[in-house]
Formats: structure tokens, C-alpha cells, sequence
């Protein structure tokens, strides 16, 4: 028999999450913990269950521009090689007892250099707490893995820099690279060079792109800069019209985009706050997952979303009716369109996804 689809079960159930902040993922005691010990006092509150709510509020504004502006006070704590391993280690943890078994983490290094830090010592602290975390979610018997995304922000003029480090880094699980930040006045091209390098280099990347503007930044994020994958992408709905009588005509960006299969790294409670979506029950995800798009479910930001995995699954179970085998189509897409290589990929579909799945669905 089927197992019942709720939070717990899913809990239980294998995920794949591909688009993760570092930066928007930490605990609140940690955040309360990390400012008393560096002296950061401009904190909105000291106890974290306050802290928790407050970030939640804040960025539950209707736009990109303000919730961006929470983050100056996760980046604030995070300047010391100590604090950015921590911050990392118990991402994994957290990831993996919420039953995720690979995820893309991803954060913009240039951010993290208030103190003095330079961009390697950055990622080599980052990196040893993923494996810090990895290790100590195995000792607690769960399997995580975790690879990172490197992040330019979209307003400085630093991606040239941070792709070479995505590339410095490639054998020590920093698995590609994406552009972040405010989209509206930062069109992708303006990072050409550095998308221009990654190619030459057969790197990986993504873009955020289609969340807080429209057609346009999609188009240029692929066809201009060759972005594999789309961080967000919601706006490609802009280019589907659906008549009265329920029939579907596809443009050609989102034809396009449906037939050479470019992964949606859909994430609907970000998009609720940002105003890229209303509700979830109107979030172009039923739409583009019932068009069988490439579309992966994903957190974006833990603690400025308020969510999680395993959250944003059970509220698309229990707004579009999804089903185990919806749940399990969505994870091994993300599986598919991960930045890890193609054997082991199909490592984790056949050991731990399938497997999980099956269990569940009895
Ligand atoms: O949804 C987002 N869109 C654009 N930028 C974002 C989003 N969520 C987080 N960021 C930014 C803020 C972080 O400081 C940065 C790197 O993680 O990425
Ligand atoms: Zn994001």
C-alpha cells in the first residue's frame, strides 16, 4: 500500500535541491550566536525566535530589491574563515535531516570580504564545512552530498574573477557558477566575458533569470550567454497563451526552452514574497509541470522564505494534488539537470532515488 503523502512522509522521501543560498540558510541562533561574537550589533533583534520571524516578514515585501536587503545582516556574520565553515556545516546538516541527498549550494564569495578574507581563503573555508557537515549528517545515518555554485552579483563587476575561481576550484566540489543580485538595470550580458571563459573552459553555470523581469533576460541569459540552466525562470509563462478553450500555444522562447529540456529551478515561496507570483495555487509551476518543462522545486532561501525542502513539496502536494511519482518526476529531474557528472547522476537516480521512491509507493 501507498504510503500517505504528508510532511513527515515526505521528510522520509529522497530530494535534489539545485538552487540554495548559503547566505539564506542560516540557523537563528547561529545568526544571534556569529553577531555577539564579532562584535556586529545592528541585528533587528538578539533572540532568534524574533530574529526567525523577523527575517520572514522583511522579506515578505513584493520585491526582489527588498528582500535582497535582509541579507546584510547574514553576510554581516559570515566574515571570519570560522563562521563561513560553520554557516556551511550546518547547511548540510540541515539539508540532509530533512532528507535531501544532493543539493547546489550557492553563494557570492565577494561578499564575504569585509574582514580581510581573500576569494580562495573563502572557499576553502566554505568547502571544509560542507564536508564537516557531510560527515557529521553520515554519523547521524544520512547521506548528503553537497557541490557548490559560485555566485557574481549581478551590480558589482566581479564575475570575470569569480568564474576563474568556479574553475579553481572545479576538482574540489565547487561543481559551476551563476550570476545573483537585482535583476531589473542588470541584464546578464553585462557578465558576457565571464560566460564567454566558463564555455571555454566546459564549466557549468546558471543564471537567475525571469523572477524579477521578464521575456528578455531569459532570451539573453540563453541564447546570449549560453546559460544551461534557468534560476528561476518563472517568466516563461509570458510567452504561453492559453485560449478559452484550453488550448495551449507555446512561443518560441518557451518552445525552446521546453524542447531542449533547460531546467526551471522553480521556487515558489520566494516567489510569493517577491511578487513573481501571487499565489501558490496560481505560481506558473502547475502550468509549465503539466507542459512537462524541465521544472525542479527548489528552497532559494531557507530563512528569509521561511521553508524547506520537504515544506515546499507537502504545499505542492496539498495545492495541485501532486503524488508520490509527481514528487519523484520533480527529484529526478533535478538529478538530471545537476552540475555533477553524468555517471554519477545516474548513481544517485538509481541507488537512492528510485529506491526511496518505490518504498513509498508501496
Ligand atoms: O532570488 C534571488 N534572486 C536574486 N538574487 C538572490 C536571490 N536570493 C538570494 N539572492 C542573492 C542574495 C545573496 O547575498 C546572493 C548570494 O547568495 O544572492
Ligand atoms: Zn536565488
Amino acid at each position: 500500500m501507498s504510503t500517505p503523502v504528508n510532511l513527515d512522509t515526505i521528510r522520509l522521501a529522497p530530494k535534489v535541491l539545485l538552487h540554495d543560498h548559503l547566505d539564506g540558510g542560516l540557523r537563528p541562533e547561529t545568526i544571534a550566536e556569529l553577531a555577539a561574537e564579532c562584535g556586529y550589533a545592528d541585528l533587528p533583534h538578539d533572540d532568534p525566535v524574533a530574529l526567525e520571524e523577523w527575517f520572514a516578514s522583511a522579506a515578505d515585501s513584493g520585491s526582489l530589491e527588498l528582500y535582497l536587503q535582509t541579507f546584510t545582516h547574514t553576510v554581516a556574520v559570515m566574515q571570519t574563515p570560522e563562521a563561513l565553515s560553520r554557516v556551511a556545516a550546518e547547511c548540510a546538516e540541515d539539508l540532509a535531516a530533512d532528507g535531501v541527498v544532493y543539493a547546489e549550494v550557492r553563494y557570492a564569495p565577494e561578499l564575504f570580504q569585509e574582514r580581510g578574507l581573500t576569494l580562495d581563503e573563502i572557499v576553502r573555508a566554505v568547502q571544509e564545512g560542507f564536508r564537516d557537515g557531510e560527515r557529521r549528517a553520515a554519523a547521524a545515518g544520512r547521506t548528503i552530498r553537497i557541490g557548490t555554485l559560485l555566485c557574481a552579483m549581478r551590480q558589482n563587476a566581479r564575475s570575470g574573477e569569480i568564474a576563474e575561481l568556479a574553475v579553481r576550484y572545479r576538482d574540489a566540489e565547487v561543481v559551476g557558477f551563476d550570476i545573483a543580485g537585482p535583476e531589473a538595470g542588470f541584464p546578464p550580458t553585462r557578465n558576457l566575458d565571464a560566460f564567454e571563459y566558463l564555455r571555454r573552459q566546459n564549466a557549468h553555470f546558471t543564471i537567475h533569470a525571469g523572477e524579477a523581469f521578464g521575456l528578455p533576460s531569459i532570451w539573453e541569459a540563453l541564447q546570449h550567454c549560453g546559460a544551461e540552466r534557468l534560476g528561476h525562470g518563472v517568466r516563461i509563462v509570458d510567452d504561453i497563451r492559453v485560449d478559452d478553450d484550453g488550448e495551449v500555444h507555446l512561443g518560441r522562447l518557451a518552445s525552446y526552452v521546453r524542447d531542449r529540456r533547460i531546467p526551471l529551478e522553480m521556487c515558489p515561496s520566494s516567489n510569493l514574497q517577491t511578487g513573481a507570483a501571487k499565489s501558490l495555487a496560481e505560481h506558473p509551476i502547475g502550468m509549465l509541470a503539466r507542459l512537462r518543462f524541465r521544472v525542479t522545486v527548489n528552497t532559494d532561501n531557507r530563512l528569509m522564505s521561511h521553508c524547506s525542502m520537504s515544506g515546499e513539496f507537502a504545499a505542492l502536494h496539498e495545492t495541485f494534488g501532486y503524488g508520490w511519482a509527481d514528487l519523484q518526476w520533480f527529484t529526478v529531474n533535478a538529478m538530471k539537470s545537476a552540475f555533477l557528472g553524468f555517471d554519477e547522476r545516474l548513481e544517485i537516480i538509481n541507488d537512492q532515488i528510485k529506491p526511496g521512491y518505490a518504498a513509498l509507493l508501496g
